[in-house]
This record gives structure tokens, C-alpha cells and sequence, in this order.
């Protein structure tokens, strides 16, 4: 037991227990419509989609939970209010966009288990066939990925951009989007100490009464992308009473070992981890360089490891793929498997 823990909430262990002890998370979301076709070279990034191709991104979420998930994240990683006014949108039309990526994620669960009938249905809930438990967690993406240059990788925003600016920035989207029907909040691609206080901070001012989930992420494998202490950055979302997840995302998965076991040290909450493929990002050109990164099977081999090192919550970031979840998804509930152990 980590000292100093605050109360944890029944949300994740009751969640974790009817999905037979470990969650699968989606994968990678923006890459995936990508490789459909979009074109994310834009401001906006995945939130594009949002105005273009409503129906591809709704696409994208029924792939992720044919193949597995028990999460699935909305397209609001870069949809800001901001972000859409400097395209030309309005306040209430910013807003609607917000509350659109919950709807459609939630169009996709109810679509999924429209089809799901007695003799369908791929999951076991105490010897008997059942609807997999699917939940929606509305995804806020940091202030430097509004920037749209890729300062989520280095979570240096100057020292023009204090706490307040931070709160201030996600204020409102944060009070829309916990309002918006989802059953959680990830904040993710959490790349430095200050914006994981801004978060905490705001969830405790606006009193937001959904749960959330803080994922950080490291290009090290010891501390944030900015340099700030991991420890640092989870104990700060160990000390959230909404908090029922921490972890990190879009980081290389040789990486996710190390991480885990330093999240463990300040935190008894459920460790959530979601690696990218290992691929580098070239900001400028919005692409990815590719054979940098691990094949499924590659990927897929560290779960047991990660398990064993005290993780609860797989699943995959940029440049994973459905096939990526499908295999994490065979894995875990195959406890027997070699790779578990
Ligand atoms: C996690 S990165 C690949 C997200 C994209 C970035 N914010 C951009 O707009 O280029
Ligand atoms: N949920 C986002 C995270 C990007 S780092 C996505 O998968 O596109
Ligand atoms: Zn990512």
C-alpha cells in the first residue's frame, strides 16, 4: 500500500472485475483513420474528421470494439474550442463538435451491441453468454497538442504558459465533455508536471463528477518527455479523488517496463498502459518515419511483462492498429498463454 493514497473509487476495480480481471483499451485512433484514407495534415489533426467524416471515425470505434476493447477514446484529442475557432467555427459550433465525439463513440457501442444476440456475443460473464462491458472515455489531449507542432512529445511550452494558462485553456472543454454522456475522462499524452497539476486542479474547481484516467508520456523510460520526474507526475495523479486510472501512452513499448514499476511506487491505483508502435513522429511534416517501430507480435510478447510488473489496462496508441488490440485481447484472455507468464 502506497502511503498517503487517498480513497480509491470502487469505479475501476468494480470495471476491471466484470471485464475477468483486466481492461483492453482501443489503439491507436488518429493513425487509423489515416491509414482509411484521411488526410490529417491539418490543425485539427483526428478532430478533422469530426467535421469531414463523421462516419469514419464512427468506423474506426466499431473496428476497435469488434476487435476486443473495453475502451474506446473519442476523437477530442485535438478538438479544442480555440482550436476550432481559429478555424472559422463558432463558440456553439466548437462546442457541439466536443459533445459530437462522445455521441458518435456512443453510436458505435450501441451499434455494436445491437448486434450482439444470445448466440453472438463473444464474452462470458460467470459461465454465461453476455454483452462485453464496453465503456466510452471522452480523450483531452494536452495544450501542446492544440499547438499542432508536436510539443506533446516535448512538453516545453515556454515560460509564457503557467498553471492558470493551462486551466484556463481546458476549462470549458473539460466541463463540456464531462457532461457529455461519456463514463470517463482520459487525459492523455500528459507531457509535463504542470499541465498533470492543471488537470487535477480543474477537476477538483469545476467539480467534475465523471471519473478520469492521467497517461503520461516518456521518451526515456525514466521520466516524462519534458524531463519532469515520473513519479512526480503520478503522484499528483495519485492525490486526484476522480483519478482511477495512471499510466502512460504513445511511448515506445521497450520503454513501458521501467514506467510501470516507477507508477507503482507512488500509486495503488489501476496502471493503464497504451505504448505507439515505437514509430518516431516528424511534427513538421505531420508523418510518421516508419521502421522504427515493433510488429504486433513483438508488441503483443511484453504483455506478460507488463502484466507481471502490476499493469490492469492494454491496449495500443499511435500507429497500433485493430489487429494490435485483437492480439492483446486473445493474450489476456487466454491466461494459460506462454506470453502470460
Ligand atoms: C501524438 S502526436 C502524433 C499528435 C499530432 C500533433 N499534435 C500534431 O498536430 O502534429
Ligand atoms: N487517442 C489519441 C492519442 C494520440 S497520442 C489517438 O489515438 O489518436
Ligand atoms: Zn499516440
Amino acid at each position: 500500500m502506497v502511503s498517503g493514497s487517498v480513497q480509491q473509487s470502487p469505479f475501476m476495480s468494480d470495471f476491471l472485475h466484470k471485464c475477468g480481471g483486466y481492461a483492453v483499451v482501443d489503439g491507436g485512433f488518429a493513425t487509423e483513420l489515416e491509414r482509411h484514407g484521411a488526410d490529417l495534415n491539418d490543425p485539427l489533426w483526428s478532430a478533422k474528421c469530426l467535421v469531414t467524416s463523421p462516419h469514419l471515425v464512427r468506423k474506426v470505434h466499431l473496428d476497435y470494439i469488434d476487435a476486443g476493447a473495453n475502451i474506446i477514446l473519442t476523437a477530442s484529442y485535438q478538438a479544442t474550442i480555440q482550436g476550432f475557432e481559429a478555424k472559422g467555427y463558432s463558440t456553439e459550433e466548437a462546442e457541439g463538435l466536443l459533445r459530437r465525439s462522445v455521441e458518435i463513440a456512443c453510436e458505435a457501442r450501441d451499434i455494436y451491441y445491437g448486434r450482439c444476440t444470445k448466440d453472438s456475443c463473444d464474452f462470458m460473464d460467470n459461465g454465461s453468454a453476455s454483452r462485453r462491458p464496453v465503456l466510452v472515455a471522452a480523450s483531452v489531449g494536452s495544450y501542446g497538442a492544440y499547438l499542432a507542432d508536436g510539443s506533446e512529445y516535448s512538453g516545453d511550452y515556454g515560460d509564457a504558459v503557467s498553471l492558470k494558462t493551462l486551466k484556463d485553456f481546458h476549462r470549458r472543454r473539460v466541463q463540456i465533455l464531462a457532461n457529455s454522456g461519456a463514463d470517463l475522462i482520459a487525459f492523455e499524452t500528459i507531457p509535463n508536471k504542470l499541465e498533470a497539476k492543471a488537470y487535477a486542479e480543474l477537476l477538483e474547481e469545476e467539480e467534475i463528477n465523471i471519473p478520469a484516467w492521467f497517461s503520461f508520456n516518456s521518451k526515456d523510460g525514466i521520466n516524462v518527455v519534458s524531463g519532469d520526474s515520473i513519479l512526480e507526475c503520478a503522484s499528483i495523479a495519485d492525490s486526484g479523488k476522480q483519478v482511477v486510472a495512471v499510466g502512460i501512452n504513445c511511448t515506445a513499448p521497450r520503454f513501458i517496463h521501467g514506467l510501470i514499476l516507477s507508477v507503482r511506487k507512488v500509486t495503488d491505483k489501476p496502471v493503464i498502459i497504451y505504448p505507439n508502435s515505437g514509430e518516431t513522429y516528424d511534427a513538421d511534416r505531420k508523418e510518421w518515419v516508419q521502421s522504427t517501430g515493433v510488429r504486433d507480435e513483438d508488441f503483443v510478447s511484453y504483455i506478460g511483462q507488463w502484466r507481471t510488473a502490476g499493469a490492469s489496462l492494454f491496449g495500443g496508441c499511435c500507429r497500433t492498429t485493430p489487429n494490435t488490440i485483437r492480439a492483446i485481447s486473445r493474450v489476456l484472455s487466454n491466461k494459460s498463454s506462454p506470453s502470460l507468464s
